[in-house]
């Protein structure tokens, strides 16, 4: 910039002498010299301003920047949190340590909403309090960067899981209206034949002496969700079992790949992750293209018999229909209707990321109800008779109507309460600061977490026992048309059990207990929740009809008296006992 801007005056006055000879003469001496001269002081003057145009808007950013980091900052200061250790904050404490733990004990220290940097520019702020928890995430739209980000790297851009809540909208309206509408209010809120898959691959396991609680969990949760989204053809797939461990494997780095804030090219695991990620993709692609093809069957299936005959039978009978598979043709691919085409790749990046959220939240919370209910053989046949009570006043074969059976769904309920899916929920409000009731005002851009696993093993909001398996705090017990809680809405220590047939009991809203949070809460809520609690009850009121859950002898003798939520995180050795041997 230097050496052009000390030409430029002499520049200016060879442009100016050349303007002057051209207006006398009208020609160049030299024509060639004239002009390469010409054209040099020109590009000398553009390269000038470019470099100007540059810093400026290089300074303005730098200067924007500096001013939103004073901001936050200031802003941050009126939030209680320990000092910063270093510059880097307290990144390198956070890898060490587990992170619920580092939570607890600054919350004790410092009250229901705490502070801390990771990072000179990176806050990060914790909210215990279900009151402010609620209005928070009513509040903040937005998701941190980092889960968009692992989504992203691994299925390529999402409508469904992004961070901004305006590229989400459009999608997750559509999606939650298909999964409440049209599967929920069918007959079957999980399709037969994946209960029945699940209940055959049980009798296989059976051979064994005992079986892994988490991996039999994994399998039905990915059987469920499978046959869900992608039709019974999802169950006779030749593909299934290596699409579930290559699922597997992208979700175990899925974080640690997203956490790089430059994509690490120059690593060769990222490049190992990459190629799982395609055969990913092309095994989704194989599983729409059986799926489409099973549906241009029963395409073909219909055309031969008459509206009536089929109307009643599809639904009634257990063989699957086009209807049936409607989230497939109608909502997750809209552009499936001829052929499959490029713009196929938009609605495969939505299935995978729901089959990587499903599977690995819903395999959770099925560990946990296999492990509640071997500890706790009593609840297990209480269940067992409610079930029993349903199949003699039911008139038909088939799947039994879950919403009767009050402590099988209260024991879902607690199981998730007690070991969450997901330990934190994390939102972030890109654009505007949150100002919270009580004064709490969370800047914008900064990370707010909810350790959802502390609030709902909380003493103050769920009573003494918190940390003990009690299905029945989720119950009202109704006497002559009153309801009466069994423990004093779920606030206070529990009653003592007092069990006198399901009948006489009711399931007390849980989305009504500010303190109950597995699904998340407020904008950007689980959409999936009630398909998961009324699919996974369904799982099990079948399983439990056939089969008496045991813990395994040796798992009995080797157990050690212990936190039963950490018993849960763990897996268990367990045996599926057939009812009727
Ligand atoms: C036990 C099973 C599940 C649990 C515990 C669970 C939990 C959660 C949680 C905590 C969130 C974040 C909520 C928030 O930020 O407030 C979430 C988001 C979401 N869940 Fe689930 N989920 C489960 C299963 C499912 C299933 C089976 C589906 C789909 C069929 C699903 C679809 C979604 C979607 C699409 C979002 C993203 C919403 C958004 O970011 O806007 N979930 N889930």
């Amino acid at each position: 910039m230097t050496s052009s801007s000390s030409s430029s005056s002499c520049g200016s006055n060879t442009l100016f002498t050349l303007l002057f000879h051209f207006s006398r003469s009208g020609a160049c001496d030299s024509d060639e010299s004239c002009c390469r001269v010409l054209l040099r002081d020109l590009a000398a003057r553009e390269f000038n301003a470019f470099l100007w145009v540059s810093l400026i808007a290089v300074t303005a950013l730098l200067l924007a920047r500096v001013f939103r980091l004073l901001c936050l900052w200031v802003k941050a200061r009126s939030i209680p949190g320990p000092p910063c250790p270093s510059f880097y904050g307290h990144h390198k404490l956070l890898s060490r340590e587990n992170f619920t733990d580092v939570l607890s004990g600054l919350h004790k220290k410092y009250g229901s909403v705490v502070k801390l940097w990771l990072g000179p520019t990176e806050l990060l702020v914790s909210i215990k309090d279900p009151i402010l928890i609620k209005e928070m995430l009513l509040k903040a739209a937005d998701k941190l960067p980092l889960t968009g980000r692992a989504f992203h790297l691994a299925f390529g851009k999402s409508s469904l899981f992004a961070s901004s809540f305006e590229m989400v909208q459009k999608r997750r309206e559509a999606l939650f209206t298909e999964l409440s509408g049209k599967i929920l209010e069918s007959e079957n809120v999980i399709r037969r034949k994946a209960v029945d898959s699940i209940l055959a691959r049980i009798q296989t396991f059976m051979a064994k002496a005992s079986i892994d609680s988490k991996m039999v969990s994994q399998r039905m949760a990915f059987t469920m969700l499978g046959a869900t989204l992608f039709g019974d053809a999802f169950l006779a797939w030749s593909n299934a079992t290596i699409y579930e461990e290559i699922l597997m494997k992208i979700a175990k780095d899925a974080r640690l790949w997203a956490s790089y804030n430059v994509t690490p090219v120059w690593k060769r695991g990222f490049w190992k992750y990459q190629s799982l990620c395609t055969n990913l993709k092309c095994l989704t692609q194989d599983i729409i293209r059986q799926c489409k093809i099973n549906c241009m069957l029963f395409g073909q299936d219909h055309s031969h018999r008459s509206e009536t005959e089929n109307w009643g039978k599809e639904f009634a009978s257990d063989g699957p229909s086009c209807s049936e598979v409607v989230i497939v043709n109608d909502l997750i691919f809209p552009e499936l209707n001829g052929h499959l085409n490029p713009r196929e790749e938009e609605p495969c990046r939505n299935l995978m990321g729901i089959m990587f959220h499903g599977c690995l939240t819903t395999a959770g919370l099925i560990n946990n109800i296999l492990v509640s209910l071997v500890t706790h053989p009593q609840i297990q046949d209480k269940i067992y008779s409610e079930i029993t009570m349903a199949r003699n006043s039911s008139l038909e074969e088939g799947q039994l109507d879950i919403h009767k059976m009050v402590l099988l769904l209260a024991t879902v309920y607690e199981s998730a309460r007690l070991v969450p899916p997901g330990s934190l929920i994390q939102r972030c409000s890109l654009k505007r600061d949150l100002n919270l009731k009580g004064g709490a005002t969370i800047p914008a851009g900064a990370g707010v977490v909810v350790p959802v696993q502390l609030v709902q093993m909380d003493d103050y909001n769920w009573g003494s026992d918190a940390g003990d398996f009690n299905p029945y705090r989720f119950l009202v017990k109704s006497r002559e048309g009153s309801d009466i809680l069994l423990n004093n809405s779920f606030s206070g220590p529990a009653e003592k059990i007092v069990h006198t047939g399901e009948s006489s009991f009711v399931l007390n809203d849980p989305d009504k207990n500010q303190a109950f949070v597995s699904f998340g809460s407020g904008i950007r809520a689980c959409i999936g929740q009630k398909f998961v609690i009324e699919g996974v009850a369904t799982l099990f009121a079948s399983l439990l009809e056939h089969y008496e859950i045991k813990l395994h002898q040796e798992a009995k003798d080797n157990a050690k008296p212990s936190n039963f939520a950490f018993q849960l995180l763990s897996s268990s050795q367990i045996v599926f006992v057939k009812r009727d041997s």
